[in-house]
């Protein structure tokens, strides 16, 4: 094991490895959808509040900001899936620090998905209240 940490340390920087690294993401990308059904929710808010940028013509600040909080919500979404299964292969029983850690990764994504709501009700509530009016 120490052997082969010391082995990735001394690794030439190879681009052939960075692109099987884009493999590996993308695999895990697929996962993220395939088996994290609020990933399915996100993505589907994601795509609501795009049409809605589009209908309401928000400025490239509020775009930015918007894909930043997005973004965020889908890592910490990824992040906490990793944990999930990473706390699954170390056991299956009941643990209370297993319990811990994974409640505490999906608060992670709790805190992104309520940051960006706030977000998307600064942005946009304005702009149906004069829409309404
Ligand atoms: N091995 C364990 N030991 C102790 N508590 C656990 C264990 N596994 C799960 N839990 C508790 O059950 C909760 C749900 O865990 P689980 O792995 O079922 O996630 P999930 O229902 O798939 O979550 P999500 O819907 O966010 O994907 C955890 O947050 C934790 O409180």
């Amino acid at each position: 094991m120490e052997h082969k940490i010391k082995n990735k340390v001394e690794e030439p920087f190879s681009f052939k490895k960075r692109l099987e690294s884009f493999r590996y993401a993308f695999k895990g990308f697929v996962w993220l959808f395939r088996f994290e059904h609020n990933s399915r929710i996100h993505l589907f808010s994601l795509i609501a509040v795009t049409i809605a940028g589009f209908f309401f013509q928000i400025s490239k600040e509020e775009w930015a900001l918007l894909f930043i909080v997005c973004g965020f919500v889908f890592a910490a979404e990824a992040f906490n899936s990793s944990i999930e299964f990473l706390a699954d292969e170390v056991s299956l029983e009941k643990r209370d620090k297993i319990g811990k850690s994974k409640d505490l990764a999906a608060t992670g994504v709790l805190i992104a998905a309520f940051t960006a709501l706030i977000i998307g009700l600064i942005i946009f509530v304005p702009k149906i209240i004069s829409l309404l009016n």
